[in-house]
């Protein structure tokens, strides 16, 4: 992570954790919006308007944060006005690095070797862990936002004048109910897995192991209806939100994470909905598996040997 602009090579997965053991999430330190005339939004400062060609997206197939906004890049049409760049899946000792593993790419934009420069670009004094995704602005060299909550919600509407295209994913209609189901799942399962697989106690780990059980069954019984999204027939936000988390459970969370009550693949509604979301137009090349299990496998912490086992068969 980095300390007032440096980096500091000793990376440990958990920076922050409660009394009673519990992996506590860092906040995510860049907040500007994009938006259609530059105005400021909700968090950060004004300047940055939607154009095309000025904005670049750094991602990690590995990360279920970083593939949220590439989902929805994908679901906007806006790959011809936001270019993509994927970091190697395998953390090193200086954070995400650039090339050296299939799909992996070298950055041509800064040149920088690691993701941590462009953090130090964007802010010579900044501290804090250097995330995917990074929304990076071209014109003025710095950082927009690093937070994928926000950067779905951007991407959702500051284009549209530009790119007509995709569902609205975050209806005003639904907006309520769209915050509290995000909330909830945020809660259970995004950051529930990594509650339970980066645990320091038993207790910990077995109240993560409960609440993400307890949310994938109301779940699977909430799609037992017939309903093809979680809201209905209109695909939202929330939809990808607990995509990325399922679409990695059994290739990561039930092994690593120690998430094994059962596979992803039993429980049939939600499995069934996991194929849907998957057979979206352009969804299947934002996931990679094998950059996923590399990614998680390669935890020190978790997996001191490095093995990537060679399975699950299908998911
Ligand atoms: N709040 C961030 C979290 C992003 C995040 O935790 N990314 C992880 C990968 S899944 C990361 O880059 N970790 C590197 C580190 O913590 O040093 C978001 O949702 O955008």
């Amino acid at each position: 992570m980095l300390m007032n602009g440096v980096w500091q090579e000793k990376w440990q997965p958990v920076q922050a954790k409660d009394e009673q053991g519990r992996f506590i999430r860092q906040d995510s330190s860049f907040r500007h919006w994009i938006t259609p005339d530059g105005a400021p939004g909700p968090t950060g400062s004004g300047g940055f308007k939607a154009e095309p060609g000025r904005y670049h997206l750094y991602i990690g197939y590995i990360c279920p944060w970083a593939s949220r906004t590439l989902m929805v890049r994908q679901l906007k049409g806006l790959q011809d006005i936001i270019g993509v760049t994927v970091v190697n899946p395998r953390l090193t000792d200086q954070g995400w690095q650039f090339g050296g593993f299939p799909g992996a790419d070298e950055d041509s934009l800064t040149g920088a070797r690691y993701l941590h420069e462009l953090y130090t670009r964007a802010d010579p004094q900044v501290s804090g862990r250097a995330t995917v995704p990074v929304l990076w602005d071209k014109q003025t060299g710095t950082i927009v936002n690093n937070e994928s909550a926000d950067i779905v919600r951007m991407f959702n509407d500051a284009f549209s004048y530009l790119v007509d295209q995709g569902p609205d994913l975050y209806p005003q209609v639904l907006a309520t109910e769209i915050d509290a189901l995000n909330q909830a799942i945020y809660t259970d399962l995004n950051n529930g897995v990594y509650q339970a697989g980066f645990a320091s106690s038993q207790q910990a780990y077995e109240e993560a192991y409960t609440r993400v059980f307890a949310k994938l069954d109301e779940l699977e019984s909430r799609l037992s209806d017939g309903r093809r999204y979680l809201f209905g027939e209109t695909l939202t936000e929330t939809d990808i939100r607990l995509f990325v988390t399922l679409i990695r459970f059994d290739v990561a969370y039930h092994g690593l994470f120690k998430c094994n009550r059962n596979t992803l693949r039993s429980m049939t509604a939600l499995h069934d909905y996991l194929h849907r979301i998957l057979a979206l137009e352009g969804i299947a090349n934002t996931v990679q598996l094998d950059h996923i299990k590399a990614g998680y496998y390669s935890i020190e912490a978790l997996n001191p040997s490095g093995i990537v086992p060679a399975g699950p068969d299908a998911i």
